[in-house]
């Protein structure tokens, strides 16, 4: 009888049979046509295991491999940030029913990833009321890559972006460090030199990537990642503010009305207040340190226009470097997170506030646009 580990709860090692590990599985989890249970860890869930170089879920054992069968998915066009298929690397898929398919990465990062959703789905230190700011996972799942290079494991999350016909979509990277501490020099170097490029040393965070609905004319504006990754302190301002504005996000003589700041931001039920519930829990948890995750800001423009709640909603994603806590607080990522709701709350109480006016390329037709935050300001940044 095999054993693995299916879950480590940083105090100690949980093991199951083969049968044990599936029926705890399947307990959690009510969905056993999409969930593919041989992906299991042996026991290296710590990163100084995962770093010999094996991955477990290249070679799971010959008893769990699953069954091939008839799979619908697309490539979704919300994808903000991240790898994305067509660059070298297979990207994600999306459902009809709601899910979304992230590929697992060849090295430690894609058995981080897997064993970090594992530990957390079946970590009964954390509260419900945090739960809900993590997408549902629902196991693992052969595929075909998106690339056509073949059958790789895929996560199977719920697709937070699921349901909305033209979604708003933020993902800022939190941390003014994005390597994890046991990274190797060459790898630290390269986190420190984007950290240093973009506004994550002076925020504490940067945006990676969005997509903003301007209108049924405008349509869906996703400016180049490059050049949103790049932007300074005033610029991600301007850009938190279009992200809630109403007029045209590309017209360089409009400033953002942030008209629905309110109704997205704030609220009891807005952007700002739960970043600050998760802050709260942040202040104290010491199990994990999310490194280099993201916090994915979405809305439904349309929903407000039509007068119905925008249903505005925060989830993290990205857990390809998370470490263990070992009793210490994630400083770093507390204190991006503190800088995220600083610059929120302050749109909320002072949105009239002068702004610069930034230069973007869409990412469709490389067109440059200017992207004017406020008339009293003239400071044009060429990117
Ligand atoms: O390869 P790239 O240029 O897409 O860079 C990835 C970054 O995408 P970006 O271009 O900055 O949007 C990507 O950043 P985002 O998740 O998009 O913010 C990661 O930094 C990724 O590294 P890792 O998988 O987390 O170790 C980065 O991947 P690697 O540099 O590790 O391949
Ligand atoms: N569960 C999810 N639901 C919807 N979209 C997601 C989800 N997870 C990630 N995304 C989208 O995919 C992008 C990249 O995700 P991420 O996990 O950061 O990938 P990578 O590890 O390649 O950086 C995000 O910016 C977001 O647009």
């Amino acid at each position: 009888m095999r054993e693995y580990l299916i879950y480590r709860r940083f105090d100690s090692f949980v093991h199951f049979s083969d049968t044990h590990a599936r029926a705890r599985f399947f307990a959690t989890r009510p969905d056993p046509d999409s969930i593919q249970p041989q992906f299991f860890f042996p026991l290296n869930w710590t990163r100084s295991l995962l770093d010999r170089g094996t991955h477990p879920l290249h070679s799971p054992p010959s008893a769990f491999q699953p069954p091939l069968s008839v799979f619908s998915s697309k490539v979704p066009d919300h994808q903000v940030a991240g790898h994305q298929a067509g660059q070298g690397h297979p990207g994600p898929l999306i459902d009809d029913s709601g899910r979304f398919y992230k590929p697992l990465q060849d090295d430690y990062r894609g058995a981080t990833e897997a064993a970090f959703y594992t530990s957390f789905s079946l970590n009964t230190r954390v509260p419900d009321h945090i739960r809900r700011f993590f997408p549902v996972f629902y196991g693992t799942k052969l595929l075909e890559a998106s690339d056509g290079s073949g059958q790789r494991p895929h996560l199977v999350l719920e697709d937070v972006v699921s349901g909305l016909s033209h979604p708003s979509v933020m993902d800022v990277k939190i941390g003014c460090r994005t390597w994890y501490p046991e990274a190797s020099e060459d790898y630290i170097q390269r986190c420190f030199m984007k950290d240093r490029k973009t506004s994550s040393l002076f925020l504490g965070f940067r945006i990676s990537g969005l997509q903003l609905y301007g209108s049924q004319e405008s349509g869906l504006w996703k400016p180049e990642r490059k050049l949103v990754q790049n932007l300074s302190a005033d610029d991600v301002r301007v850009v938190l503010k279009k992200f809630v504005s109403s007029n045209s996000p590309t017209d360089p003589n409009l400033n953002p009305d942030c008209s629905f700041a309110s109704s997205v931001y704030g609220g009891s039920s807005g952007i700002l207040a739960q970043l600050l519930e998760l802050k709260s829990w942040f202040e104290d948890q010491t199990i994990y340190h999310l490194n280099s995750c993201s916090v994915l800001m979405v809305y439904e423009k349309k929903k407000d226009l039509k007068g119905e709640s925008v249903d505005a909603k925060v989830k993290l994603i990205d857990f390809a470097h998370v470490t263990e806590g070992n009793g210490i607080i994630d400083h770093n990522f507390v204190g991006g997170l503190c800088s995220l709701i600083k610059f929120i709350s302050d749109i909320l109480t002072s949105p009239d506030e002068c702004t610069t006016k930034v230069c973007l390329q869409n990412s469709d037709n490389n067109n440059e646009e200017i992207l004017t935050g406020s008339n009293e300001c003239t400071t044009k940044l060429s990117l």
